[in-house]
């Protein structure tokens, strides 16, 4: 287990193989990430997330959204969503990204987690939907928490924290040979909005 501190380095892969990681940090300045969470939280249009887990329809108390350039659909967890097209905050938040990494994306998952005692539990992102190998980018705001790599044969795990405005890259075959997830905790009470875009194909 391993927690990292500042400074961060960008260029440097987390992952000790089997894929790519960086996290960049704070991308956004604390006033921009506290503006970009309170439009978030009022603009979006959240919905509780359904999924068919062993055959049986379930309610997150997440809610999750949508969004991306055309109205795509995508089916996760076996069940399939219609995307939205683009809010101006979306569209500017996905360009300071895009130049950071130097990648484009053209559709962002959006979830909303209003305490710690929300979470997602271990998955990876390899849907068929989603380009191979494709980069997901990660972009964090309101309250900080644990983000975790757990890879799928060895069983190595990692752990570090996702600041307020920060920005983390998947990349490389990371969804292909490690899990992540989000795990719960008492300790955190105030919400959280993470966003990952993402480069869906064959639409
Ligand atoms: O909330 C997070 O940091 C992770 C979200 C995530 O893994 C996903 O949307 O696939
Ligand atoms: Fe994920």
């Amino acid at each position: 287990m391993k927690l990292f501190s500042e400074p961060y380095d960008p260029n440097k892969n987390i992952l000790p193989h089997g894929g790519i990681v960086q996290y960049h940090g704070q991308l956004f300045s604390q006033d921009e990430a506290l503006f970009y969470f309170q439009s978030l939280m009022n603009e979006i249009d959240w919905e509780h997330d359904k999924a068919i887990i062993f055959g049986k329809e379930i309610i997150t108390k997440r809610k999750v959204a949508w969004y991306a350039d055309q109205a795509f659909s995508y089916t996760y967890s076996k069940v399939t969503k219609t995307a939205k097209i683009w809010t101006p905050e979306l569209q500017e938040i996905k360009s300071k990204v895009e130049q950071q990494l130097g990648e484009t994306f053209n559709s962002c998952l959006l979830n909303l987690y209003h305490s710690g005692e929300e979470g997602m539990a271990w998955h990876s992102d390899g849907e068929k939907d989603l380009k191979d190998n494709g980069a997901i980018a990660s972009v964090s705001f309101g309250a900080e928490r644990k983000f975790a790599f757990k890879h799928k044969e060895t069983k190595e795990k990692l752990e570090l924290i996702l600041e307020d405005g920060s920005l983390l890259m998947m990349g490389g075959s990371c969804q292909k040979n490690w899990l992540h997830r989000l795990p719960p905790t008492k300790k955190v009470q105030m919400p959280r909005i993470n966003l990952t875009f993402r480069t869906i194909v064959n639409q």
